[in-house]
């Protein structure tokens, strides 16, 4: 029994798209390599399905391979469901999500619990300050080389290096009595957490199939604010406990011992292993990936790696590390990446989301709320509720979209919290907030209700589309590339943890929230001009894009065509099953 599923060359599909697309398919088709004209047996569910050469133009499926790295991407969408190894294999990338999100939410909850439990005196605006930065500026420091030393000793290794910094970060932390003990266990834990926000999403690209990559990568970000939203909740529930921070902080040990004792039994990505010239590891990997996938397509995807790790310059590790650095910065597409991958994580983090997360126990404590932990976890919750909002968008609606409904969204709740923080009057005495109408206040609430609605729009869009920063980058340059985003990143969260309460001393709360609501809106620009829609688009077509502009118009036609097409492949799989199902 056989069913045809018409074979698709790149000639037939331009002729066919030109019209619908414009600039874009000509864009997308020039770097295209001909599918050769031959039957190819693919299995469905095993049973055997005949691709065939199409003999008319509209039955043709106009999936091509295109991009830099893999030609059977399609083959293996095709055939094979998402199996247990790779999500097994993303959850527990996706731990370092988690212990990011943990370790940056519990010190809001901390900061307010450890009262006078170091150096027996009430810790200074500063010394906050510099307890909440200091795990920025570990994270800041890893994140620089992490890119690096993923290609030299692997994902696994460094994933496995970021847990020993957890352990030794969280032990200096649980047993300090003295403050700069506290600054030094956060700075090693940020060791951890800048080398995991790098990896995971790193890992999870590298392993997931590629149509589902955008959602896959996601999935770390919803751990991310998960594990904020636990850190709040413990922390509310630790608040009145004796030493409850200490609890939390030791909290933090679990996650990094899951995820120590998984990776212990699991393998490094395929990516790295050819890198190293281990096909055989890389060729089992794949196996174990896609074990609906025959032989044959696994050994030319394993080609097709190979191929491409030839293609990064260098006789020695040195001399490619500088080639590389040298490729970012020249090629033009590279260069618009960079700009694009460094931009939003700079939009992410100085448009003050962070300050909330680090700092809103105090803000809220500040506008008369008695339980500020309470409203902590509304505000995280909304984060995290609203990440899962981004999973189910980011392919569907877009990356471009959300970001562009994301950003104005937060700039209009900035206004209002700015405009409701004025009329609530708050002024500074010594290091003390002061709230000159005391008592309950009706712009309390206003502040309250509008940073939930920002922390909504920020989930949205620019809280998540940052982190899909790997497909902005050719594999040569992916390492590089990434760690300089993520520096940007925690170089902003640094900025803001180390600034954001000495801006309320000093330009009052309505002149910080309004400092934000102006970045707010000119990173609505920015994106506007220089954001294309990447969502389905293949890697090669993302270089195609940046080589000689922004290509907006063009990125959304050829995004527009790419969803089309893989609603046609999984109509087509829909209707093989069926045939499948009737002849049995
Ligand atoms: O994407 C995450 C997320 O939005 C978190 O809530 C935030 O604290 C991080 O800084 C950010 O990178």
């Amino acid at each position: 029994m056989g069913i045809h599923i018409p074979y698709v060359t790149s000639k037939a599909s331009r002729s066919n798209t030109s019209d619908e697309v414009g600039d874009a398919d000509s864009l997308g088709s020039n770097n295209q390599r001909e599918s050769p004209a031959k039957t190819t047996k693919v299995m469905l569910e095993s049973h055997e399905i005949q691709r065939a050469p199409a003999s008319d133009d509209e039955d043709r499926i106009q999936i091509k391979p295109v991009n830099d790295e893999d030609d059977t991407s399609v083959m293996i969408t095709f055939n094979q469901s998402l199996s247990p190894f790779i999500i097994t294999l993303t959850f527990v990338a996706s731990i370092s999500g988690f212990m990011f999100g943990y370790d940056t939410g519990y010190i809001s909850s901390a900061l307010i619990s450890i009262g006078t439990d170091l150096d027996n005196k009430v810790l200074t605006y500063g010394e906050k300050e510099i307890v909440t930065a200091a795990t920025s500026l570990g994270a800041l420091i890893t994140s620089i080389f992490a890119g690096t030393a993923a290609d030299l000793f692997g994902r696994k290794r460094c994933l496995m290096g970021s847990n020993l910094m957890f352990v030794i970060g969280a032990i200096l932390q649980v047993s300090a009595h003295m403050f700069w003990q506290m600054a030094v266990g956060r700075l090693i834990m940020g060791f951890g957490v800048g080398i995991g926000s790098l990896i995971a999403p790193l890992f999870i690209s590298e392993i997931a199939p590629k149509m589902i990559r955008g959602r896959l990568t996601v999935i770390n970000s919803l751990w991310l604010t998960g594990g904020q939203l636990v850190a709040y909740g413990c922390g509310a529930g630790l608040n009145h406990v004796n030493n409850g921070w200490r609890i939390l902080v030791g909290l933090s040990l679990v996650p990094t011992a899951v995820q120590f004792t998984c990776l212990c039994f699991l393998p490094d990505t395929p990516r790295y292993y050819v890198m190293k010239g281990d096909l055989h590891n890389a060729t089992e990997v794949l196996k174990r990936s896609y074990t609906d996938t025959s032989e044959e397509i696994i050994e030319r995807k394993v080609e097709e790696l190979v191929t491409l790790n030839q293609s990064i310059p260098g006789k020695n590790v040195p001399e490619r590390v500088w080639n590389t650095i040298k490729e970012l910065h020249t090629v033009p597409s590279n260069l618009r990446a960079l700009i694009i991958g460094c931009g939003l994580q700079a939009i992410q983090q100085f448009t003050g989301w962070n300050s909330l997360m680090y700092f809103s126990g105090t803000i809220f404590e500040t506008v008369g709320f008695k339980n500020s932990s309470a409203v902590s976890i509304i505000v995280s919750g909304t984060n995290f509720i609203f990440t899962l909002v981004a999973f189910f968008s980011i392919d569907k609606i877009g990356r471009r979209t959300i970001l562009l409904i994301g950003l104005p969204g937060m700039t209009m709740a900035l206004v209002v919290c700015s405009i409701a923080f004025h009329y609530l009057g708050i002024k500074f005495d010594g290091a003390v907030a002061v709230v000159v109408s005391s008592g309950f206040s009706s712009w309390g609430i206003v502040i309250i209700i509008f940073i939930i609605v920002f922390a909504a729009f920020y989930a949205l869009g620019i809280g998540t589309v940052p982190w899909q920063q790997s497909e902005l980058f050719p594999q040569n340059v992916r390492g590089i590339g990434t760690s300089y985003a993520t520096a940007t990143n925690w170089a902003g969260s640094l900025v803001i943890a180390s600034t954001f309460l000495t801006m309320l001393q000093n330009i009052t709360p309505a002149g910080t929230f309004a400092f934000f609501a102006a970045l707010s809106c000119v990173s609505t620009i920015f994106c506007y001009f220089c954001y294309p829609e990447l969502s389905g688009l293949e890697l090669e077509e993302v270089q195609t894009i940046l080589k000689d502009g922004f290509n907006i118009k063009a990125s959304q036609a050829l995004a527009k065509k790419r969803r089309q097409q893989v609603a046609r492949v999984h109509e087509l799989k829909y209707e093989a099953t069926q045939e499948i199902i009737e002849d049995i």
